[in-house]
């Protein structure tokens, strides 16, 4: 369990990280091992943090929430005919109160969206999320800004989590060439009503499913929030173009629960709609997640206070799934 960090979270500067990532010795950098030093605290603290320096640009990463507010506006009847539905693969448009956290209706739209992948490749468990993401005629370009941004967040998720292999004691590559040789995305393009009553949940209390989490936010107003140890609800406050990074169920496993998945909400108090864009970066599809060998050899202690079960990633996926869109599945 998440430790008690206070207020703030930490805010790390990745640019050594950025500048080495493709360099097998980048461990020996003084800059990348400050970042890694970084890295393990916030992840073993917090299991979330701010990541600035990582090389997208703000303008860019702006435009990614200006064109997605401009979604968002357009009206109930246009968003509808990109609706999701269980045949898409779940993919594509969902009114307000569709998605469901512990069975309570959260106050979002969202348009969502998934690495596509061939009929029948994962096999009967993948056969749900066959489908192809839905993206709007309005705005126009909107589909190519975004798959840009994925391809972006993607290289961005693989070096972090470079970093993170090191912050483990591990090879920058523990988890690549294993799990991560075809990794799956999530893509939860998400709009939040403005309201004018106090603490309308806009998401339940959750965590993430993957490895790790890339949150692009409005700037203007603070809406997610953390629960630290104590159980207090930590407010994480925008920061101009950073990304709001966190720590997903399969890589609290992978590192046999040193770093956490942490509980995360969201209320917007703010009168105004808010934007954010999630990006998660997850396993291959079809991998069998356990604690890593080297990682129980390190840290022996953790995994006898906590028992992982194995996890096939796309199964764990799949069960949310269906209990997020309970209403989909049963009014279909
Ligand atoms: N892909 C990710 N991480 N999505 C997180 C969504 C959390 C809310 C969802 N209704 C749930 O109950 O899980
Ligand atoms: O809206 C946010 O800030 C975070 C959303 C979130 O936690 C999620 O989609 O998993
Ligand atoms: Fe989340």
């Amino acid at each position: 369990m998440a430790t008690n960090f206070k207020s703030l979270l930490p805010v790390i500067d990745i640019s050594p990280l950025v500048v080495k990532c493709d360099d097998a010795n980048m461990a020996e950098d003084a800059g990348v091992a400050e970042v890694v030093g970084k890295l393990d605290r916030a992840c073993r603290d917090a299991g979330f943090f701010y990541v600035i320096g990582h090389g997208i640009s703000e303008d860019f990463i702006r435009k990614v929430r200006v064109m997605s507010h401009q979604f968002f506006e357009l009206p109930y009847e246009e968003k509808l005919k990109i609706k999701i539905t269980p045949a898409a693969g779940y993919r594509g448009y969902q009114r307000i109160g569709l998605n469901l956290t512990n069975g309570k209706q959260d106050m979002h739209e969202a348009i969502d969206c998934y690495k596509e992948f061939k009929q029948g490749k994962h096999g009967d468990i993948g056969k749900v999320m066959e489908g192809a993401n839905q993206w709007p005629e309005n705005p126009q370009e909107y589909k190519e800004l975004m798959e840009e941004y994925i391809k972006l967040c993607i290289d961005l998720s693989r070096n972090i989590l470079r970093g993170i292999s090191l912050a483990l004691g591990g090879s920058p590559y523990e988890f690549e060439g294993k799990m991560l040789t075809d990794p799956f995305w999530i893509m939860r393009i998400l709009g939040y009503p403005g309201v004018n009553q106090e603490n309308v949940i806009g998401c339940g209390a959750h965590t993430d499913y993957g490895l790790l989490s890339l949150i692009n936010q409005d700037d203007d107003k603070t809406a997610l929030q953390v629960r630290d140890l104590a159980g207090d609800w930590i407010p994480v406050i925008p920061i101009p173009g950073s990304f709001v990074c966190n720590i997903g169920d399969m890589l609290k496993i992978l590192s046999n629960g040193v770093y956490e998945s942490t509980l995360h909400r969201v209320i917007n108090n703010s009168p105004r709609y808010r934007v954010c864009v999630g990006f998660f970066y997850e396993t291959n599809f079809d991998a069998a997640v356990e604690p890593l060998d080297i990682f129980k050899e390190k840290y022996p202690g953790k995994g006898t206070s906590q028992v992982f079960k194995r996890v096939v990633y796309g199964e764990h996926l799949v069960h949310k799934l269906q209990t997020t869109f309970q209403n989909l599945v049963e009014h279909s």
